[in-house]
């Protein structure tokens, strides 16, 4: 049985889901790494919010770990590269509280215009200074949208109903996306001059890190107010400070920060400046969405290998998953068997399908055919890093889908380049789903690729197949298949046969030794 942690605070359904599903669930909360460092090899999944740092040293300890999910959108608190590097699946819920996240930038957008933090506090202080706090109208303003994803357009379409003019700042807007949602988009200098309010909601990535830098918050229209409901790192906290001691930002308001938990921040103390502890998702509605999903998203991969929400893997539904699990698993065998014969000499690959092949999915085949490639010389790759790795070695990696209708209803082709020139292989699933292999280097065959294998290239004379079987027999190996192909008669042959028994390196040799053999190869398919 799978077994999962959720190691940061989550609506209880969660764990529910989990043990509903059939997934072992501990609920281990507020570890320090070292602690998580002591106990994460026992599990297979791991279920987070932000306050877990999933970093390298985590992910080295994490022994046993396929999967990572992100009870929320933010997922720059995990090293996903080194994630995938290691195999690790990582996923989030991109859509879980994307309302509540815009809600919250709303609100803090009305306790800046209103400054009603400050107000109710001198209120219940009694001092009741109904002259010292006036405020603004947002009818009529101009909101600058720093991110107009998720979380950005339902802000706007928010601001839109108060009857705010909204500019929109993302280099991945389309002008038509753009009309759709309402709101006109900007260069950032143009929304940094004409914004009244200024809200955040992009990832923090190297491109977004410290937007709104000194220089910035420079170019800002003077009175303007900030809000951030994204990440810490995307604003200069020192000059934001300075902005609003001098007056030129009339106020901001911070929901993340810099350094989390932020228990100190030069920021407090400072005027018209408002904040909340990382509560963008904080609600009812929000935790229970994020929860269920990441629980039904984790029980769905460690239980039937479904993939959703991925940030490093195609993704594959439920409904796919039992109809390409064939293909992977043929696709697994032909890349192993090429990756066993040609080893590390291969530069590039193409994966092409056709018939029924090319109706699916074609990122998982060509992960798998990756992943059983690599596999004859690195223990460590899976279908999840299988990509990454292939593209750190400089492999040349190309996918063909033919419409054309071939001889088999479906059709899975692995061509390999190699120094000495290209190689083919192609395989088909027999049945619905039973993988074989029917054309090796040219030649037609029909083989079952399982199990401990013999891979004999031969010169097709008469005689062969008999000092085949009496070498094989002398040293007690049986014969369980028996698959031959040639290219002409007299011409080479293939010969592959699954065997029973260990081959030793001397038998090998004795067969290296027969008449007319030309290459021998032990191969194993898991
Ligand atoms: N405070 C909180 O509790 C929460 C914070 N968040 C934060 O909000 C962020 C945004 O969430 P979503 O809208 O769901 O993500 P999203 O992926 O739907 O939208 C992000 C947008 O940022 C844009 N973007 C990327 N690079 C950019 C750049 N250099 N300049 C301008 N725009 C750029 C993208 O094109 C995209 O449209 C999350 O990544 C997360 O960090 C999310 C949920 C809760
Ligand atoms: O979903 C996100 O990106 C968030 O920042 C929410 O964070 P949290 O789950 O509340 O720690």
């Amino acid at each position: 049985m799978p077994k999962v942690l959720i190691s940061d605070k989550m609506d209880p359904r969660a764990a529910q889901i989990f043990r509903d599903r059939g997934v072992e669930v501990d609920e281990i909360t507020g570890k320090t790494p070292e602690e998580l460092i002591a106990i994460i090899g026992q599990y297979d999944g791991l279920a987070i919010r932000s306050s877990t740092k999933v970093t390298k040293a985590i992910l080295d300890a994490a022994t046993n770990l396929k999967v990572i999910g992100r009870a929320g959108i933010g997922v720059d608190n995990v090293d996903i590269p080194y994630a995938s590097a290691k195999g690790v699946v990582v996923m989030n819920t991109p859509f879980g509280n994307s309302i509540t996240t815009a809600e919250h930038a709303i609100a803090l957008m009305f306790a800046l215009a209103r400054q009603l933090p400050e107000a109710d506090a001198s209120t219940q202080a009694g001092k009741w200074e109904k002259n010292r706090f006036m405020g603004v109208e947002v009818t009529g303003k101009t909101l600058g949208l720093i991110g107009a994803g998720n979380i950005g357009s339902i802000v706007a379409s928010r601001a839109l109903g108060l009857k705010m003019k909204v500019a929109a700042f993302d280099p991945f807007l389309t002008p038509e996306r753009a009309i759709e949602i309402g709101v006109e988009k900007v260069t950032l200098d143009d929304l940094l001059a004409k914004a009244d309010f200024i809200t955040l909601h992009t990832p923090l990535t190297d491109q977004t890190r410290n937007i709104l830098s000194r220089e910035n918050l420079a170019k800002t229209k003077p009175g303007v107010r900030i809000i951030n409901c994204a990440r810490g790192g995307l604003i200069d906290e020192a000059a934001l400070k300075e902005g609003l001691e001098s007056g030129h930002i009339a106020g901001a308001a911070l929901d993340v920060f810099a350094v989390e938990p932020a228990k100190e921040n030069p920021l407090f103390g400072t005027p018209n400046f408002i904040s909340t502890p990382h509560l963008g998702a904080s609600t009812d509605e929000a935790q229970v969405n994020v929860a269920l999903q990441v629980a039904e998203q984790l029980s769905d991969y460690l239980l039937e290998g479904g993939v959703t929400n991925a940030l490093n893997m195609p993704s594959l539904s439920a409904e796919e998953a039992p109809k390409l699990k064939p293909y992977m698993a043929l696709a697994e065998k032909l890349g192993s068997l090429l990756g066993q014969l040609e080893g590390d000499k291969v530069q590039g690959i193409a994966i092409e399908v056709e018939g029924h092949a090319a109706e699916l999915n074609q990122k998982p085949i060509t992960a798998a055919v990756l992943a059983g490639l690599m596999r004859a010389y690195s223990d460590t790759v899976n279908m999840v890093n299988a990509p990454y790795l292939a593209k750190e070695r400089g492999l040349d990696v190309r996918e063909v889908r033919h419409d054309r209708e071939g001889a088999y209803q479906t059709l899975v082709r692995v061509t390999v380049q190699t120094p000495s020139g290209e190689r083919s292989i192609a395989g088909t699933l027999f049945g619905p789903e039973q993988p074989r292999l029917v054309e090796l280097f040219g030649i037609k065959v029909e083989a079952d690729l399982a199990g401990n294998m013999l891979y004999i290239v031969n010169q097709d004379a008469p005689g062969f197949i008999g000092r085949i079987g009496t070498a094989l027999g002398t040293a007690e190996v049986n014969i369980g298949t028996f698959h031959l192909g040639r290219r002409n008669q007299g011409g080479e042959a293939v010969l592959l046969l699954s065997v029973d028994g260990t081959v030793t390196e001397p038998l090998l040799w004795d067969i290296c030794k027969l008449d007319g053999v030309k290459t021998v190869k032990l191969l194993r398919f898991g």
